[in-house]
């Protein structure tokens, strides 16, 4: 197994198969890439089937056991069953999703050995979901998370990122997750490093202040440290909401322990540089076996290390990283 300078084990990569997608979320970090819009038919720089499945071995050859394949809009590869299919054994597939093509296509992917899926489902109503998502597609993910239940994929988390435009509607989201057997939610606190505006930003506490009071149980994942609620009923019986608040989170950082990969066959320490990019190469396993060494061996914590407080509280880059 690789561990970082800052002994944060590599367990699991972040496979993002495409930067294209049918939403245009107003809030779309995209995982650092860049712009979803654009033509959405398959582009020549994408990695291809051999290359994902190549890159996989190696990561199972470095113990790498979850693999996540997101996007853009990952269902959007026509190829995707075939790579889970292909994915090593050892290694724990799950997708995330805007769930449009769960519909016609969950049945194949859980046939093809996809062990889990999180779909983002940011409101329960097409007019929020609308202004949110700029798509009318609310009825097909209902459908989409509903046909991922019946093809029996367990836990479905639906993703819901908390921002200005959401906040209201997360009491409702989170009695819907304790109501439905088999969904669980996940409270995404918005990211502005990439996405910019900083003012649709909410005070993540409040979210946490209010699940604590309706809470049964609460713990802690090892990914992440993130907190985990269980309400209407305790972690036996209840609906599962768990917390991710990687902004300005030292603690989150020092628990991460994923790669990322772009579209196009890079490697990634972090999701919020682009300056710590390395290139597979033509993708053959001696240069992926490089590349994975090397962006384990430069990955930094961001929070906490690669950004850090000044005398007044605010985060700055940490002069040893300024022109390295
Ligand atoms: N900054 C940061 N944000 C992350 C990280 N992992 C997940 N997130 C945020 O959480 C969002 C949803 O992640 P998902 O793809 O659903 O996966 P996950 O929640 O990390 O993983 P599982 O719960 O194991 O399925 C991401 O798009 C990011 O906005 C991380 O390592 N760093
Ligand atoms: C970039 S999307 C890619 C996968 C797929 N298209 C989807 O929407 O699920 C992955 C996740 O990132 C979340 N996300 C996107 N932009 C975000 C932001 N600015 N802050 C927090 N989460 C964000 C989305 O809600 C989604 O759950
Ligand atoms: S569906 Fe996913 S990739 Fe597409 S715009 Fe929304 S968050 Fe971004
Ligand atoms: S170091 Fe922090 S910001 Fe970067 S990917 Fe890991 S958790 Fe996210």
């Amino acid at each position: 197994m690789l561990v970082d300078q800052f002994g944060r084990e590599v367990t699991g990569v972040r496979i993002s198969l495409t930067d294209r997608c049918n939403f245009d979320c107003v809030y779309c970090h995209n995982e650092g890439l860049g712009d979803t819009r654009g033509p959405m038919d398959p582009q020549d720089n994408e990695m291809d089937t051999d290359d994902v499945v190549r890159f996989l071995e190696v990561a199972a050859e470095f113990d790498v056991d979850a693999a996540k394949f997101t996007g853009g809009e990952p269902m959007l590869r026509d190829d995707l069953a075939e790579i889970i299919d292909r994915t090593p054994d050892d290694i724990e597939t799950s997708l995330t999703t805007n769930g449009t093509y769960l519909p016609d296509r969950a049945e194949e992917l859980v046939d093809a050995g996809l062990d889990r899926v999180n779909v983002s489902q940011d409101a329960l109503d097409p007019d929020a979901f609308k202004r949110v998502t700029q798509s009318g597609e609310y009825d097909a993910v209902i459908e989409g998370v509903k046909a991922a239940v019946d093809a029996g994929l367990d836990p479905v988390k639906l993703n819901m990122v908390v921002f200005e435009a959401t906040a209201g509607y997360v009491p409702e989201m989170v009695d819907y997750v304790a109501m439905n057997d088999g969904l669980q939610l996940q409270l995404i606190e918005y990211m502005p490093e990439l996405a910019g505006r900083p003012e649709w930003a909410i005070d993540i506490e409040r979210v946490h202040g209010w699940l604590e009071e309706q809470a049964d149980e609460i713990e802690h994942r090892e990914m992440h440290d993130r907190k985990r609620y269980w309400i209407g009923g305790d972690s036996t019986e209840g609906g599962m909401v768990e917390v991710v608040d990687p902004v300005e989170n030292a603690e989150f950082c020092a628990n991460c322990h994923r790669v990322r990969v772009t579209h196009e066959g890079y490697l990634k320490g972090c999701l919020n540089r682009n300056d710590d990019l390395r290139s597979m190469g033509e993708m053959t396993k001696p240069e992926i076996r490089d590349a994975f060494r090397d962006v384990v061996e430069n990955r930094v914590p961001y929070y906490g290390e690669y950004m850090v407080q000044d005398d007044e509280g605010d985060w700055v880059i940490n002069e040893e990283y300024i022109g390295a």
